[in-house]
């Protein structure tokens, strides 16, 4: 039997759909003594699995989940003291739990950057059950980095596939298409 590749334990068993009434929730880190709470007060958008090497991931997962909130909808509102920003040299500033490591979220300081005003969350996090479920795949071959076997990427994209993820080695084609419209329109190009 082949092996079964697991891409991350709140997917692993097939994808949850989103429920029509989460409109936000509570992030609670890992500790067990004064965890880290951050307050979302919208759905998340844009929800994926990433593979790059910067993004936070659990115990058994070899990609990240990860999606947006606007920077407005998110307060921390328990244990900010916790917080640290993870790597400060990173466009994202994710700030990580001191005491137990995990993100709690990622912020970009750049105001020219294509996504300031969003900040990045790991929807997993929520103690509430209803946040939408990803819906692609980012950053794939970058797991080869975290030491996924080049062999196994035929597995590892078949897989995502299967879960309905569609896998692409930066970010999606509407993504990517944002971004560089973003650039074009900073740049004074017009479009034809
Ligand atoms: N191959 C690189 C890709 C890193 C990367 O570009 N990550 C994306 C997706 S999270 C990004 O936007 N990074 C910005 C940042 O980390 O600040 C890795 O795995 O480390
Ligand atoms: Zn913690
Ligand atoms: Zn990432």
């Amino acid at each position: 039997m082949s092996e079964t590749i697991r891409i991350h334990p709140a997917i692993d068993h097939g994808l949850t759909p989103a429920s029509g009434s989460f409109a936000g929730g509570t992030l609670v880190c890992r500790c067990t003594e004064r965890p880290v709470k951050v307050r979302v007060s919208t759905q998340v958008a844009h929800d994926h699995a990433c593979g790059c090497t910067k993004c936070w991931k659990p115990e058994g997962a070899i990609f990240s989940l990860v999606a947006v909130v606007p920077q407005d909808k998110l307060e921390v509102v328990e244990n900010a003291d916790k917080l640290a920003v993870f790597d400060s040299s990173a466009t994202i500033k994710r700030y990580a739990c001191s005491g137990c490591g995990v993100h709690m979220y990622g912020r970009i300081e750049n105001e020219k950057h294509p996504f300031y005003g969003l900040d990045f969350v790991h929807p997993e996090l929520f103690q509430e059950d209803g946040w939408a479920p990803p819906e692609f795949a980012a950053f794939v071959s970058s797991v080869i980095e975290s030491g996924v076997s080049p062999d196994r990427m035929g597995g590892v994209r078949a897989r995502l596939k299967e879960l309905g993820l569609e896998p692409y080695d930066c970010l999606s084609p509407p993504l990517m298409d944002a971004i560089a419209a973003h650039t074009a329109k900073a740049a004074g190009v017009t479009a034809h």
